[in-house]
């Protein structure tokens, strides 16, 4: 694992938002497309914006989050609604994105389409994720329903998943895919964020699964 620490979260947001549009550069200039994983929550909003502007070939690029929660695209707790407003604008806009949320009841009906439609963007260039103070990463949350599944080697791409700590169902993309992208960046913010990574590198997966994803990662974190 790397950690790098900035001076403060307009810092952070800029050099995180350069390294990953230098990556998905990179990986154009070699190949036809890249796929950028991101998460939703509070977090990313600033590297969102200034990663919209990015001169790169955003047409070559797919973008899709790690998860979703199941709810319609403008409700406020959507993190595709998030996801549209911050990222896909701006230079950005050209992206094709895969939206995770596809309106069925429910995210086990939809997991198996949207893995489909992932997999062709496997390895994934660059993952984004982001923590909760619990340690969750995506919607893989210590005790979800099926988190020993979602951390499997052998996982499914894409899993329903429900947790306590969770308001609403959520569809998650799993280990599998999100640890073995190319690049994998982890963005925390805040003093309780940092003892929270601290804490999970003491333990399990299962108790913290953020900790599944920090042997390839850079961690980025401001105060
Ligand atoms: O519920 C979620 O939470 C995590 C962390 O969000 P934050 O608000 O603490 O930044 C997020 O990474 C995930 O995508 C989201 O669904």
């Amino acid at each position: 694992m790397a950690f790098k620490e900035y001076p403060d979260r307009e810092m952070l947001a800029l050099s995180l938002a350069d390294q990953i549009a230098s990556q998905l550069a990179q990986q154009l200039r070699t190949g036809d497309t890249a796929s950028l994983c991101v998460p939703g929550g509070t977090s990313p909003t600033p590297v969102f914006e200034t990663l919209s502007g990015a001169d790169i070939d955003w047409d070559r690029v797919t973008v899709f989050l790690g998860d979703e929660r199941w709810v319609d695209g403008d409700h406020k707790r959507s993190n595709g609604r998030l996801l549209r407003r911050h990222l896909l604008r701006d230079r950005a806009a050209a992206a094709n994105y895969i939206d995770l949320y596809t309106g069925t009841d429910t995210p086990d009906e939809a997991a198996p389409a949207l893995a489909e439609a992932i997999r062709p963007h496997l390895p994934i260039t660059v993952v984004l994720l982001g923590m909760g103070n619990d340690m969750h990463t995506a919607s893989l949350f210590p005790g979800a329903d099926r988190l020993a599944e979602g951390l499997a080697s052998d996982a499914p791409l894409v899993l329903p998943i429900r947790a306590e700590g969770a308001e609403e169902p959520r569809i998650t993309l799993t280990r599998p895919a999100l640890a073995d992208a190319m690049n994998v960046h982890v963005l925390i913010m805040g003093p309780e964020k940092r003892e929270a990574l601290e804490r999970a590198k003491t333990l399990d997966p299962i108790q913290a699964p953020i900790r599944a994803f920090l042997d390839n990662a850079t961690v980025h974190w401001a105060e």
